[in-house]
């Protein structure tokens, strides 16, 4: 850390270099762009599930269609990936979540589909088994237990589906114990090699995901909490050491999850380890800032100032529901 030297007022006057839009355009440290954002959306296979989402204010559940003119958008206004998270019918939700690595299922369905429609657009997935699983949970239940291990196989089932659909980065978003090894492992050894990993590393037991529960149906189902495998969110140790662990299993990128509570963790991990790093602002920061907003209550700067924070915390990019709309405004 550099030790500035400030010469006792008046020889320093702070506010000389901040008079004009110029003078502060020359000392402006952080930086923000279309090339920082991941665009998450959600992907329905239910016909009439599709429209807002009434906890996420302008954000939709798409159609098959209207996840290719998301994508066909993003590539308009240079977000480099969009991430794509399945509504599923809840009929077919199971214990034995079979559904998770179907080729057909909706989310390798929206990735063929995108892929086809803009072959340059990275395409991110989300690997848990909670989109298809009957009670809500990122695992397989048994006797009220998350299990680790086999949910673990599932996963690498889930996981070769997507790389097989021309997934380009996984997301493993489950908090599973030593699914980022089981999946690197069964990547290269399936012909997938190039296949990159975004870990959720740091994600925490969070208050915040409420609405994206909403979107994709699983807030009735949800029985109990996620406390067994996300992270306490008083825990910054814990936190570092499971992106120490992903990183040493095979990671290419890891994330910080929620995001704005958690700079700090965004910060620290930058700094340890070097790595690739991103946040997600979840949908209950979406929907506090858009709320504010839409009730004109906070600006629209609000929230590029809470994605330029990312970029002041370390972070190289953001999972943000904003990002179509901030894309457009740096335009
Ligand atoms: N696995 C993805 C999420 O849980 C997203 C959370 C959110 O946006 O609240």
């Amino acid at each position: 850390m550099a030790n500035p030297i400030i010469a006792p007022f008046p020889s320093t006057r702070l506010r000389r270099m901040r008079r004009t839009a110029n003078l502060r355009a020359m000392i402006s440290e952080t930086d923000l762009s279309a090339a920082n954002l991941i665009w998450p959306i959600f992907v329905t296979e239910v016909a009439g599930a599709e429209g807002e989402i009434p906890s996420m204010p302008g954000v939709e559940r798409l159609t098959l269609d209207g996840a290719k003119r998301a994508a066909e958008r993003a590539a308009r206004l240079s977000i480099p990936a969009i991430c794509i998270f399945p509504h599923s019918d809840q009929e077919l939700r199971t214990e034995t979540c079979e559904r998770a690595w179907d080729p057909d299922n909706i989310g390798n369905r929206a990735i063929r589909a995108i892929k086809e429609a803009v072959p340059e657009l990275a395409v991110m997935t989300d690997i848990a088994l909670d989109p298809y699983n009957i009670n809500g949970h990122d695992g397989f239940v048994v006797d009220g237990e998350i299990l680790n291990d086999e949910t673990v196989e599932a996963l690498v089932k889930m996981a070769l589906a997507q790389a097989e659909a021309g997934a380009d980065i996984l997301g493993p978003s489950d908090m599973m114990d030593g699914r980022i090894g089981a999946l690197r492992a069964a990547l290269e050894l399936e012909g997938h090699k190039d296949v990159a990993i975004l870990s959720y590393a740091a994600k925490f037991a969070s208050a915040f995901y409420g609405p994206f529960r909403d979107a994709v149906g699983a807030s009735g189902r949800l029985v109990g909490d996620k406390k067994t495998y996300q992270i306490n969110p008083g825990n910054r140790q814990e936190a570092l050491r499971c992106v120490a662990r992903d990183l040493a299993e095979g990671a290419d990128m890891v994330m910080v999850k929620p995001g704005m509570p958690y700079l700090d963790i965004c910060r620290e991990v930058k700094d340890r380890f070097a790595a690739p790093t991103f946040a997600y602002q979840v949908s209950g920061e979406y929907a506090m800032l858009e709320g504010a907003i839409r009730n004109g209550w906070l600006s629209r700067d609000a929230m590029l100032e809470s994605l330029l924070a990312f970029r002041r915390a370390g972070c190289d990019g953001v999972l943000s529901y904003f990002a179509p709309a901030v894309a457009e405004m740096l335009a």
